[in-house]
């Protein structure tokens, strides 16, 4: 007996080693992740609505945008983690990052015949497949809208039901309007958890469209509301980038010393100018900070 055969005639999730384990994640977001309430609630959000239904309309597609070390890489690497055991290890998982894939800008048409044909195939092979794009703003304008069939809600393309894909995108781009919002906000005496998703998503959406440096510079997957969750990442305070070097103690094995905590957190540089609010480097150096200091 083929035992994967028999256990998949019996639950619905059993799809090319697919696992989610949405409580795992929500956890595990709570524990590590610090300072950005939104993510946690747009991305649980995400991914409950598009894994309760058994045929979803369309992939899930979601954006991560926020200024460096703001936690982009760690929640994709985590997401990844809570669907497939092997994480981003695993065969059905696929990184794309521009400088390593699409490197030279006079091969741009042959990078989008070998994305396009990649990613039939893989989804053809397995379709809860997860496609996470890097560097958004980095990738030559023009090439991610070959994907874009991939996105929609169409039933079938070139014959592959594609629906049940998840793609992410990753990207700086928008981090400049992201940081000026909670700023404001600050100022205004206002609880970074009460930024308004909406006003937040459309100032994003705005930036990386009309911005010649992004990867969606003119794209039809924004123009065409094909992003079903933008998910803004806040610049990070100095109290959480002390969490975070708490964090990496800990997960270093290493006595958690108030001294140290201190030390690292005001070898950091603050902006803006004036007031010293947000970390420049989110919680990007950390860890390497932290050999200096013990
Ligand atoms: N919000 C956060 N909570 C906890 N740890 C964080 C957070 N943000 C960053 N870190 C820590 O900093 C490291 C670097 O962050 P990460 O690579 O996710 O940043 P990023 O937003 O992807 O930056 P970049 O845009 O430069 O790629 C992570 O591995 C993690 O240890």
């Amino acid at each position: 007996w083929d035992l994967r055969a028999l256990r998949c005639s019996f639950t619905a999730d059993c799809e090319c080693g697919f696992g989610p384990d949405l409580r795992g994640l929500e956890c595990e977001l709570a524990v590590t992740l610090v300072g950005q309430p939104l993510v946690r609630r747009q991305l649980m959000e995400g991914l409950r609505q598009f894994l309760e239904k058994r045929s979803p309309e369309k992939p899930l597609v979601m954006s991560f945008h926020g200024s460096t070390g703001t936690g982009k890489t760690f929640v994709s690497a985590m997401l990844v983690r809570h669907l497939f055991p092997e994480g981003l290890q695993s065969p059905h998982v696929h990184q794309f990052s521009p400088i390593v894939h699409f490197p030279h800008a006079e091969h741009v048409e042959r990078y989008k015949e070998n994305l396009k044909h990649w990613i039939q195939g893989n989804l053809t092979n397995c379709g809860r497949s997860v496609f996470l794009f890097e560097e958004m703003d980095k990738m030559h304008p023009g090439l991610i809208d070959v994907i874009m069939p991939f996105l929609g809600p169409s039933w079938v393309v070139y014959g592959t039901n594609y629906r049940k894909a998840i793609f992410i995108f990753i990207s700086n781009a928008g981090g400049e309007q992201i940081n000026e919002m909670t700023l404001d906000l600050w100022r205004a005496h206002q609880d970074r958890e009460e930024i308004s998703l909406q006003d937040m998503e459309a100032a994003i959406s705005k930036a990386v469209f009309e911005n010649p440096q992004s990867g969606f510079w003119r794209s039809g997957i924004i123009h065409e509301h094909l992003i079903d969750f933008v998910v803004p990442f806040l610049p990070l305070k100095r109290h959480h980038v002390k969490q975070c070097v708490i964090n990496e103690l800990v997960q270093q094995g290493l006595e958690v010393r108030h001294g140290v905590v201190q030390e690292v957190a005001d070898s950091i540089p603050y902006f803006p100018e004036e007031e010293k609010l947000f970390s420049s480097t989110g919680c990007k150096t950390v860890a390497s900070r932290i050999s200096f200091f013990f």
